[in-house]
């Protein structure tokens, strides 16, 4: 039976965005209670926007970054209607997932990372802001994920959640973010080896600078699949090593998402996952004096933070 396509019992606080391998959220004790099609200023999304309520009755969302089929590739990701339709259903906090290559013997493939720096590999071709045509501001993107959630989230996912020989989880991660699709060259490989890099995706930007203007919390897990192609004398990463060691993690990431939003439901974090410490930041980012202001940026602004530029 077909899912409503409306939910109205109050916000969404939080989102999860699922990557490779994860086009569903079906871990245990989950209800998908409603699939949202929302039509933005900037398109649609990737997916339908699922609810689910979690086995502590927390409605969340799901969106399906690559499409509910990965028809999308990380360059044709609707990014700004993803982060645009969940912040008008009033998501403040966004866990995403990636599959990501290691750039570190230590990082074995199945291990996960919590990265806190990015370095943005992409080469411009994406639409990265919100902030254009007539409206300009520049927020912070000193500390690309939120340190408060990446810190729950690393403790949670420490506490005996991922199951496996020897998979662990690590913190303080350098994340390069690169074009793609097609995956990087050896020389490239080992350059970012050079700069302290830890792991490589093409997904995670401009998704979390958009989460940043958006003034939403984002954290990124990233699941290790593979070693990329540093390793002298090894076959360089294929999808196929990318897909098989996601089939292995999906558990993995279902058990630690259940957990993440059980945690994340208690009181002491409501702050946090309200994204209390983002709110004003982007009002005060905006350089254009208010007369001179685009009618029509301002409009398309108004979608997601209302009030804030009229
Ligand atoms: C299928 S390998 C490359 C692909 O996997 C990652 O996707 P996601 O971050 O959405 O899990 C990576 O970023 C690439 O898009
Ligand atoms: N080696 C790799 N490079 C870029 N993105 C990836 N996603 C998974 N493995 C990857």
């Amino acid at each position: 039976m077909a899912l409503p396509d409306t939910f109205s019992e109050g916000p969404v606080r939080i989102a999860v965005i699922g990557g490779t391998g994860i086009s569903a959220l079906e871990a245990e004790g989950f209800t998908a209670v409603a699939s949202l099609n929302i039509q933005t200023p900037y398109g649609a999304p990737s997916s339908p926007l699922t609810i689910l309520k979690t086995p502590q009755n927390t409605p969340i969302a799901f969106l399906s970054r690559h499409g509910l089929h990965h028809e999308l590739t990380p360059t044709e990701v609707p990014n700004r209607a993803n982060i645009a339709a969940l912040r008008s259903i009033g998501v403040r906090s966004i866990v995403a997932f990636s599959a990501v290559g290691s750039l570190q013997e230590y990082i074995r493939p199945r291990d996960f990372v919590i990265p806190s720096q990015i370095i943005d590999r992409t080469k411009g071709i994406r639409a990265s802001t919100f902030f254009e045509g007539g409206l300009v501001g520049h927020v912070s993107f000193a500390d690309p994920f939120d340190t408060g959630l990446a810190k729950a989230v690393f403790n949670i996912g420490s506490d005996g959640v991922l199951k496996g020989e020897g998979v662990k989880m690590h913190k303080d991660g350098l994340l390069i973010c690169m074009e793609g699709p097609q995956f990087s060259t050896r020389a490239e490989s080992n350059m970012y080896r050079s700069w302290g890099g830890t792991v490589i995706n093409m997904s995670a930007l401009p998704e979390a600078k958009l989460a940043k203007e958006a003034e939403i919390a984002y954290v990124m897990v990233c699941m290790s699949t593979d070693y990329d192609c540093w390793r002298t004398g090894e076959a360089a990463v294929t999808v196929e090593t990318v897909m098989g060691n996601m089939h292995a993690n999906s558990a993995n990431a279902k058990h630690l998402a259940a957990a993440i939003l059980e945690e994340l439901a208690k009181e002491k974090y409501q702050d946090l996952v309200n994204a209390k410490h983002l709110e004003g930041s982007s009002k005060w980012a905006c350089c254009t004096a208010p007369s001179a202001r685009s009618a029509e940026a301002v409009k398309k602004m108004e979608f997601i933070l209302p009030g804030y530029f009229s």
